[in-house]
């Protein structure tokens, strides 16, 4: 058992004078605590965190978020880092092994009392994205508060450098996504990592592969080799060559899946249902239908066909809320995203590979894979959003038949139960009539259609495994007009095409903004992009009448995501406006019955209902009258049409137009003279106003450019987290272009505008901490808040 600490610092004391306290308290602390840990069996077996001698602060922030029972994975691996060995943790998804990893780091820190700004970073905790960067904090700063001193911070770039250059010399554990931590190792000068004494990789086999290779490899450069360092994934490399890369000392192998089991969920039922591509969509609409009060995770191949997915069906009104996530959204709209998704109770989120590893969603009850994953590794990691700590859940992966026995023969290697179900027949609903109206009418959503099929078409073109994507077996033409499209667009190829390297692209070189996943963000070899005559043909049609469409869609894709989501939430969740009929029978109530209502001679069971703005009242004596009255379009015809007045100076009412008094009119000339001098006159107005509206569009179109150059600029250099971050084939090129031209400003200023400094101000005054009846304690609501905390708990 870990020792108590006796003497609590009285609340009275000045804060240093209460600080100075509680690391003397620490002092004896830590002498028995690390006395317990030698006396720790590392290879026992233990079932509840009591039984392992861990600092009081530990114990009382895993009390406070009702840890008290050790899963499999945290039984093996906790003792044994604790010990501190180096660790190769594997475990099935959502089995707990975030705080396999965040114990130790917290205890082991704790007993080396690596606190405070003299003593520096002391762990690094690496995760591919920053959406899991961010989890794995908010887990660290829930466990860490109550009590310990550490400062913690999260480097996952979306705000200035500056800003977390000022906060790294401060920090003791940092998590952080390779690419930014990069960026701060080769330009924070006063940035050490020299006291490292802990490095933790969430999602190892994501970090290890080729992704990430460069960026890993030059951080293991700047870090220590004497250090403790824990691997963690659900599909855990073994491979020498990245033990050998990482300098593992003696590593243990902590798996808790038996032998030749699978790293999938037991309480886990997975299917997959054979659709054709064309039908995809099909089954996909007849399946969200039957599953409306369900919480959905719906995997696809790119962000390009997560957002024609997500517009569609949004116009089509599923009676579920939508949401979108992709790596090509601004990280707050991601983050407003995520959060939304987690509270939700009935939602489907349509998302590409940025959401497969590591978010731990509460409660979703089904995965659907309608994209086939890249690999049996993405399968289990995307179904592994469901089905998490002792919860049920339900995987489908729909597979075109010519991926049927390529994809089975994956998972079977990989120990995956599966079985194949159908559709009820009765159920399938066809929409593609719908789609092809929608596309015919909306070019916005025909040109997301077309970018849809060919982000698809290309991504199965660059998969790897010919042996499960076979291009020539699809019927690409149907595949068109299930998205709605007139013809299938005419897309080339280029030979040699390395679906990694083309995935992980920077985002400002790709034309087709493929998708989010992390990593290799080389692009040296970049091939000339490729480009349909659809492009082509937008870019011409973008000059004039889809200016406005292509700009919204194309440049404010972040913004118009987020607000797509706003709007598909509204549809969904909007309260219903109150049909008139109620009003009426609350306004008659109120004696605002009109007299024609009032006096009516009504035939027996109908009602006569006053329409402001209608001269007569509305009989209602039938059903579908009754209907009527929901639409506030169709109760127009009712209305008597207003009438158009303009006002003089005086505030008088006049027609728009009225007769001139005719002597009036002819003492001004004759009529023709009149009209001619009314024609130059106008003439004249409509060239100065031409001249004017040209200067300005000129001004706006040259601050876009402007604008636009700069962001490319930024991009280019906030080497972040997968989806952004260039690879950095010439690390110093790279960085002078990110200095010149980095937007890390406006996100900064963006962050500040959410978060008053006030809120921020309440955190580290450690307000808002208080317990309700024992229950957790209030949970920051943003990440600001969640950073201002973690900085704070050293105050
Ligand atoms: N000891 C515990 N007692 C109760 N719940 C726990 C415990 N440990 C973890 N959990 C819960 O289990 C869920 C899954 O945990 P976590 O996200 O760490 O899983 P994971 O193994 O990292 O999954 P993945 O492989 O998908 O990354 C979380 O909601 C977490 O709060």
């Amino acid at each position: 058992m870990a020792p108590h600490i006796t003497g609590r610092t009285k609340p009275t004391k000045p804060k240093k004078q209460q600080r100075a306290t509680k690391r003397k308290r620490d002092d004896v602390d830590v002498e028995k605590l690390e006395q317990q840990v030698q006396d720790l069996d590392p290879k026992g077996s233990y079932t509840s965190f009591s039984d392992l001698p861990l600092s009081l602060p530990t114990q009382e922030g895993l009390k406070a978020c009702h840890f008290t029972t050790l899963t499999p994975i945290q039984a093996r691996a906790v003792p044994l880092a604790l010990h501190g060995s180096d660790i190769l943790g594997a475990a099935k998804t959502g089995s707990g092994k975030t705080l396999a990893f965040i114990v130790p780091v917290l205890e082991n820190l704790y007993r080396k009392q690596c606190v405070g700004q003299d003593a520096g970073l002391g762990a690094m905790i690496i995760a591919p994205t920053r959406e899991l960067a961010i989890q794995i904090f908010d887990v660290l700063v829930k466990i860490g508060r109550k009590g310990h001193l550490f400062s913690a911070g999260l480097v996952i770039g979306g705000k200035s450098l500056q800003e977390e250059q000022s906060a790294l010399a401060r920090m003791n554990i940092v998590v952080c996504t390779p690419g930014r931590m990069l960026q701060h190792l080769s330009q924070t000068a006063l940035f050490s990592v020299d006291n490292v004494q802990m490095l933790v990789l969430d999602e190892a086999d994501r970090i290890l592969d080729m992704g990430f290779q460069r960026d890993l490899d030059a951080i293991l450069e700047y870090l220590p080799k004497d250090r403790q360092t824990l691997l963690f994934s659900a599909t855990q490399t073994k491979r020498v060559s990245d033990l050998a890369r990482l300098s593992l000392r003696d590593p243990e192998y902590v798996s808790t899946s038996e032998q030749g089991e699978s790293a999938t969920p037991k309480s886990l039922q997975q299917n997959y249902v054979l659709t054709p591509l064309p039908d995809k969509l099909d089954t996909l609409w007849s399946f969200i239908q039957t599953c409306k009060k369900s919480k959905i995770i719906v995997f696809l191949s790119s962000g390009k066909q997560v957002r024609f997915v997500f517009e569609a069906f949004r116009h089509m009104q599923p009676g579920i809320p939508l949401l979108h996530l992709h790596g090509r959204q601004k990280q707050t709209a991601r983050l407003d995203i995520t959060t939304k998704f987690s509270h939700a109770q009935h939602s489907c989120m349509f998302a590409t590979d940025v959401a497969a590893r590591g978010l731990d969603f509460p409660a979703v009850d089904w995965v659907v894979q309608l994209d086939a994953p890249e690999d049996a590794d993405t399968y289990i990691h995307r179904v592994g959003r469901t089905a998490r700590y002792e919860r049920d859940g339900k995987a489908v992966l729909f597979l075109d038949p010519s991926e049927e026995e390529g994809m089975l023969s994956r998972l079977e290697a990989k120990k995956v139960p599966i079985e194949r179900i159908s559709v009820k027949q009765k159920k399938q609903q066809s929409i593609k009539p719908q789609l092809q109206n929608m596309c015919f009418k909306d070019p916005t959503l025909k040109y997301l259609g077309q970018k849809a099929f060919a982000s698809y078409v290309r991504s199965i073109h660059i998969q790897k495994d010919k042996e499960v994507f076979k291009l020539d077996k699809l019927n690409l033409e149907e595949f068109a007009a299930s998205l709605g499209l007139p013809g299938a667009p005419k897309i080339k190829f280029i030979a040699g095409d390395d679906a990694k390297a083309r995935k992980n692209a920077p985002r400002a070189k790709m034309d087709d903004s493929e998708d989010d996943s992390e990593g290799e963000k080389g692009d040296k070899n970049k091939k000339p992009e490729i480009r349909t005559k659809y492009d082509r043909m937008f870019e011409r049609k973008n000059q004039d009448v889809l200016a406005d469409h292509y700009a919204k869609m194309v440049r404010d894709d972040d913004i118009e995501a987020l607000d797509g989501t706003q709007m598909s939430d509204d549809d969904l969740f909007s309260v219903k406006r109150r049909i008139p009929v109620q009003e009426e029978k609350e306004d008659s109530s109120d004696e605002e019955t009109t007299p024609a209502v009032a006096d009516m001679d009504l035939p027996p069971g109908a009602k006569a209902v006053h329409i402001p703005g209608a001269k007569d009242a509305l009989i209602i004596d039938s059903k579908r009258r009754e209907k009527l009255l929901k639409s506030k379009k169709k109760l127009l015809k009712f209305k008597e049409s207003g009438q158009k007045l303009v006002f003089d100076d005086e505030g008088n009412a006049h027609q728009i137009y009225e007769l001139e008094d005719e002597d009036a009119f002819k003492a001004k000339g004759t009529a023709e003279e009149q009209r001619k001098k009314f024609l130059e006159e106008e003439a004249q107005r409509v060239r100065e106003s031409d001249l004017l509206d040209k200067a300005l569009a000129k001004e706006k179109k040259r601050a876009k450019r402007e604008k636009r150059k700069e962001r490319e600029r930024g991009e280019e250099g906030a080497s972040d987290d997968e989806d952004e971050a260039p690879q950095l084939a010439d690390a110093s090129e790279d960085f002078k272009k990110f200095l010149a031209g980095s937007e890390d400003g406006s996100e900064a200023e963006e962050d500040e505008e959410e978060q008053p400094k006030k809120k921020q101000k309440k955190w580290f005054e450690g307000e808002g901490r208080r317990t309700d009846m024992g229950r957790e304690e209030a949970a920051p609501e943003t990440l600001a808040d969640l950073e201002a905390l973690a900085a704070g708990l050293l105050g």
